[in-house]
């Protein structure tokens, strides 16, 4: 493992510290070594190894069918990248939600196997004995509320959440809830930006936002679909940074076409 002693981690204090004083905090996520260490060297606060790994590196339609395994192996890649960035990790659909003992045991494999700094959870009051007993182990625990990805199939879309007020109520009560377990800070998934505002302001512990608008604490997107690599994918929250799709697409039919040829390789490409 390579310790760069010059440049010191982002700490979960550094997120709260960067909230109080008005700094907002860039979330991305990376899934493998090569990705994560382009992030951690562009200046990224926060990695995170989400589950959407299911959707944009194994090809599921949902982040439902992404293991515990699948999600150590990703995660102990970028964690082998990422010197500077804290790394949070998704527990993924099916290793929390039986009980607070399995959700504390696959939390410790994360920790143990990947050597990530914090762990993530889907849903507010239903999860929150997990959440402590996380938490009582000494693992950083973030929330996530609003359009929670596991819980597709109880909603049926990915329509914007918490537009009614009894929804809205209840992801309030789950925020405050998230904050007095002891998160570190909580993601906002899709809901209108005056409810995220309102959460914001409400919360000590920093917000950070995906379609949640531009009160948040901090903002988080998917490294495939803001660099264009996720062809097609354009929901209303994304801004596109680069079309990744479009360079890549390029390069490799010019490397078809030299290779065809026969320009590729050349007198000075050869031994
Ligand atoms: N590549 C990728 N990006 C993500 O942002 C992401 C994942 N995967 N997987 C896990 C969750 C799922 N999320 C999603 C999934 C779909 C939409 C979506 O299709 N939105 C469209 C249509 C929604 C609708 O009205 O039905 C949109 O225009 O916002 C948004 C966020 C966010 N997460
Ligand atoms: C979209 C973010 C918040 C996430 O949970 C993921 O990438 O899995
Ligand atoms: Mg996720």
């Amino acid at each position: 493992m390579s310790v760069n002693k010059e440049v010191k981690r982002i700490t979960t204090h550094q997120l709260q510290e960067m909230k109080n004083r008005g700094e907002k905090i860039a979330m991305l996520t990376a899934y493998d070594y090569s990705m994560a260490k382009i992030v951690d060297e562009a200046g990224i606060d926060v990695i995170l190894v989400g589950d959407s790994a299911s959707n944009v590196m194994a090809g599921h339609e949902t982040t439902l069918p992404i293991t515990l395994d699948q999600m150590i192996y990703h995660a102990s890649s970028v964690v082998r990248a990422a010197e500077r960035s804290l790394v949070v990790v998704d527990l993924p659909f099916g290793s929390y939600q039986g009980n607070s003992k399995e959700a504390l045991a696959s939390a410790i494999r994360i920790m143990k196997e990947s050597g990530a700094h914090a762990v993530k959870l889907e849903g507010g009051v239903e999860i929150a004995e997990s959440i402590g007993r996380i938490l009582t182990a000494g693992i950083p625990v973030m929330g996530h509320l609003g359009l929670t990805p596991q819980s597709i199939y109880k909603f049926g879309t990915y329509t914007v959440r918490a537009k009614e007020e009894a929804e809205a109520q209840k992801l309030k009560s789950d925020a405050l809830k998230l904050q007095e377990l002891g998160c570190f800070g909580v993601v906002l998934e899709k809901i209108p930006a005056t409810l995220a505002k309102e959460v914001t302001d409400s919360l000590q512990i920093p917000t950070i936002g995906i379609g949640a608008g531009q009160h948040c604490s901090g903002q988080v997107l998917v490294i495939h679909d803001m660099l264009g690599l996720n062809h097609g994918f354009k929901p209303r929250f994304l801004r596109q940074y680069a079309n990744l799709y479009e360079v890549m697409n390029g390069a490799i039919k010019g490397y078809v076409s030299d290779v065809k040829s026969n320009d590729f390789p050349n007198n000075k490409e050869q031994y």
